[in-house]
């Protein structure tokens, strides 16, 4: 279920601490480089393991919501007006088997494999919390956010209208742990019904949860930051029904409901919180709404820092300091996030403030997709409209940037030098995110600085000649001595001007070559051409790729979704011949304006 919209709408890496005139521009999105470095040894096999790990000291500083049965009976709908999260109690999706898990991510948190088929383990992460070990809880928890379309607030897609029931429809966490030095929630989807689940089922379907769970593990492995996959379980019994496209359909809108299985997918990330959440407590601290607003607010907001910024900014600073570089600290991640999904042609589909991490990283996987034809108004979600289009995400990603300044407001009206300061960073974020965009384009280019002309001339012929925007970059990414190499990544080369075309490709290649030429006199362009492809991947997760993935799982055939992972979690590697011609292949011209494929209006 998406929001109808009327419009239509630290990390592991962070040791350096920053005092309040330091800019984090320098530091490093969150990888995977934190747990290679800690202890190699751990090996957890068995969930006792797992729970000798457990450690929700940090949910414990936050607010229950003080109205919610203490048992975690939270099923119904209902407006959530205080505390920072409702205990929840996860229902299990009916006889759950196996699908998959991230090999990489177990390997990362010394997960030993089997245990991801372990009764146990399969128990807690379907959604049955009934059995655990002692200190794992036995109760989950969910959180209520506000949203934001594009920077203006809704209460709209509440039930309640008052936005107090709007948040995790379907989402709840069940693990806070402390793993190789760094804490991590793992959160279900697809969980059942919560407070905020506005009459829905609070069930994901197998389809969307491949989908996601797939390019959760890709985007890791193309060095974007992201939430992280870390299992999947589907039900061989339990079905719920969806609006979905009947084959071939060329519709915009889905034409039948389906039943599909529902799934769990456990996420992973060192919290969950979403610029929408702290826009929750922002409104209700501005508002007054009610006696302890401000001090809930405070407490989300440290929170927030504890759990992703604690690397970047110093415990001894005040308070009003710490928001600062809060807001200094996410515009930077921000702004390197949105540059770094136009780098792999990511385009997220409805980039609300609720679907927006204030960890900055990728969150929520609904009606994403990535690239293939250029065109910088590539969307493939059908209610995301051209403001939350491929090229214009960093705009977007700025009002999402502007409604979180105004949830920290609240906390500095008393020091208008701070609240000046934040009024700036705010001002500043569209510089920060051209830099960051003239950055990207220049690594993609090979260049070690932007060059406008060149690049104007480039965005014109890729959209002229409708160029596949991986294999585009890829292909440069070569050196290649003329055009012919280029031309596999040309969806139209039939064009009537083909040959005045061309002739403009091959000024701009002289162009081009002239130029890396120049700027890398002492590196060879084998060393070029390496680092290029460092940054322009092979494999992309194309959508025509996942759906038999996910038609053959509904079958009960994982072998695809197993291939997937293995060829999407190596993008920028030269792969075997017969993946090669597999995968990086141009998209073909029946899945063009497919229903389902080339977009989707609903992917929950
Ligand atoms: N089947 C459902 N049952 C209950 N709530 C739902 C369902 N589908 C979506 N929602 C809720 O509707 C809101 C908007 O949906 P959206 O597609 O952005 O999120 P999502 O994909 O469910 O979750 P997330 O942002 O947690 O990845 C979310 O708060 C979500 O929890
Ligand atoms: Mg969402």
């Amino acid at each position: 279920m998406q929001t109808s919209d009327p419009s239509h709408t630290q990390h592991p890496g962070h040791n350096q601490q920053l005092s309040n005139n330091q800019d984090p521009a320098t530091e490093v999105a969150f990888s995977s480089a934190a747990s290679a470095e800690s202890d190699e040894s751990l090996n957890i096999e068995t969930l006792n393991d797992l729970a000798s790990l457990a450690d929700y000291s940090l949910l414990n500083t936050l607010d229950a919501d003080p109205d919610a049965k203490t048992d975690g009976a939270n099923h119904s709908p209902r407006q959530v007006l205080s505390g920072h999260y409702v205990l929840v109690t996860p229902m299990q999706i009916e006889n759950p088997e196996y699908v998959t898990h991230s090999k990489t991510f177990f390997r990362e948190l010394g997960f030993a494999d089997n245990l991801a088929q372990s009764a146990d383990f399969k128990r807690l992460f379907s959604g049955d919390l009934s059995n655990l070990p002692h200190p794992m809880r036995k109760i989950g928890w969910s959180t209520g956010y506000a949203l934001s379309i594009y920077g203006n607030e809704y209460t709209q897609q509440c039930p309640f209208k008052t936005g107090n029931g709007y948040g995790d429809g379907r989402a709840a966490s069940v693990l806070e742990a402390v793993i190789k030095g760094q804490r991590w929630e793992m959160q279900l989807k697809g969980s059942g019904r919560t407070p905020y689940s506005r009459g829905a089922d609070g069930r994901a379907v197998l389809r969307s949860s491949v989908r996601e769970f797939l390019a959760q593990e890709h985007m890791h492995a193309l060095g974007v930051p992201t939430s992280r996959s870390l299992s999947l379980y589907a039900s061989k019994t339990e079905t719920v029904k969806r609006p979905w496209y009947s084959e071939g359909s060329r519709q915009k809108d889905p034409d039948i409901m389906v039943s599909d299985a529902v799934a769990i997918s456990t996420r992973v990330a060192p919290s969950f919180i979403r610029v929408g959440q702290l826009e929750l407590f922002g409104r209700r601290a501005r508002g007054n709404e009610h006696p302890k607003a401000m001090a809930e607010l405070e407490k989300i907001v440290l929170h927030l820092i504890e759990r992703e910024y604690a690397y970047v900014i110093d415990q001894q600073l005040t308070r009003d300091d710490k928001v600062v570089l809060l807001a200094r600290a996410f515009r930077s991640r921000l702004t390197s996030l949105i540059a770094n999904w136009i780098r792999v042609g990511y385009c997220q589909g409805n980039f609300n403030s609720d679907n927006c991490a204030a960890g900055g990283f990728t969150l929520d996987y609904g009606p994403y997709g990535f690239c293939e034809l250029f065109d910088p108004r590539f969307q493939p979600w059908t209610g995301g409209g051209e403001h939350y289009s491929f090229l214009n995400q960093p705009v977007a990603a700025e009002k999402n940037f502007g409604s979180f300044c105004t949830a920290l407001k609240p906390l500095l009206a008393s020091n208008p030098e701070a609240l000046q300061q934040l009024n700036d960073i705010d001002d500043g974020f569209a510089l920060e995110m051209q830099t960051e965009m003239e950055k990207m384009w220049a690594a993609k280019l090979g260049l070690s600085t932007f060059d406008p002309v060149l690049f104007r001339e480039l965005f014109t012929l890729m959209i002229q000649t409708s160029v596949d925007y991986t294999i585009f970059f890829r292909e440069l990414s070569e050196i290649p001595d003329n055009i012919d190499p280029l031309k596999r990544s040309f969806y139209s080369n039939s064009n009537s001007n083909s040959k005045e075309l061309d002739e403009r490709w091959s000024a701009w290649l002289t162009k081009w070559k002239t130029l890396i030429n120049g700027d890398s006199s002492s590196q060879s362009n084998e060393e070029l051409s390496r680092q290029m492809k460092r940054v322009n991947p092979k494999y992309i997760l194309r959508e025509w790729f996942v759906v038999p993935a996910y038609k053959n799982a509904a079958v009960g055939n994982y072998d695809l979704i197993r291939e997937l992972q293995d060829i999407m979690t190596q993008p920028y590697a030269e792969q075997p011949e017969e993946v090669e011609e597999k995968f990086n292949k141009l998209k073909p011209s029946q899945f063009f304006n497919a229903g389902g494929t080339s977009h989707y209006s609903c992917s929950s």
